[in-house]
């Protein structure tokens, strides 16, 4: 079933045109990883996916989006912000009720911040940060994960991690990532883009690192980013240069 179709449509910002006669269609189910340089077009289209599938899917924004300031429990709860009313919304953040702090609690364990609720954002490590997006996006409760590069500031085992829970909460996700063997390994489907063009789209297994390395002008200095010894697909993978 298409969760979304673009037909030749121009994205961009204004008179500003970057994706150029996009044609695409995203599946439910589907499992997407987005590849491509900075500067390729990959928050550009995850903008307008997001503005399409409204409330159906939860966001993670590229450089967290958090307030510093704020406790990990705040910016958590602010997830489910437009769930409730005003009057809700702010007795939970003033003097949180016992069962938004338990359910931000048990999703904030789920990523391994246990103990970390009370503390401001502004005092955690960046893959600390990285984590309270995600449990941000999960509090959200949809069935889409959008996320643009929520696996940059984590070692390639959390990414691994994160990756998965973020896969086992969510029927369908669309992810900007940079971490090649993760996408060949752990997506359905690879979009690659180049100059606001899709020059890549095929099932994961189809493809080869040095396949995805070539998205890239410095192919070769992204391999290897991903864990060593989780892969049943080692033959393909060693086609990387
Ligand atoms: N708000 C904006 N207004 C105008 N142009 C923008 C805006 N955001 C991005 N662009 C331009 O659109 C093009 C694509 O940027 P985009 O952020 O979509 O790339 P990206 O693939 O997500 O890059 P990165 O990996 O660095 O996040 C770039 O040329 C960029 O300068």
């Amino acid at each position: 079933m298409p969760l979304l179709t673009f037909d030749s449509v121009d994205l961009g910002y204004g008179t500003q045109v970057v994706l150029p006669g996009l044609t695409l269609s995203l599946e439910a189910g589907e499992r997407v990883a987005l590849l491509g340089q900075s500067g390729a077009g990959k928050s550009t289209l995850l903008a307008e996916i997001r503005r399409r599938l409204g409330n159906a899917a939860a966001w993670c924004p590229q450089g967290h989006g958090l307030v510093p300031l704020l406790s990990v429990y705040h910016n958590v709860y602010m997830g489910q912000l437009e769930r409730h009313a005003a009057l809700t919304n702010l007795v939970n953040l003033l003097k949180p009720r016992r069962e938004a702090w338990q359910a931000i609690d048990a999703v904030t364990r789920e990523l391994g911040l246990e103990g970390l609720l009370r503390r401001p954002v502004a005092q955690l490590s960046g893959g600390q940060r990285q984590r309270v997006a995600i449990a941000r996006a999960f509090f959200q409760g949809r069935e889409i994960f959008l996320g643009d590069e929520p696996l940059a500031s984590v070692d390639p085992h959390q990414a691994l991690r994160l990756l998965d829970r973020i896969q086992a909460r969510h029927t369908s996700s669309i992810i900007a990532l940079h971490q090649h063997r993760l996408a060949l390994e752990y997506f359905d489907r690879i979009i690659g883009l180049r100059d606001g063009h899709v020059v890549l789209d095929a099932p994961a297994r189809e493809l080869t690192l040095a396949q995805l390395d070539a998205l890239y002008p410095d192919a070769g200095k992204n391999a290897g980013t991903s864990p060593p010894g989780h892969s049943d697909r080692e033959a393909r993978l060693e086609t990387s240069p």
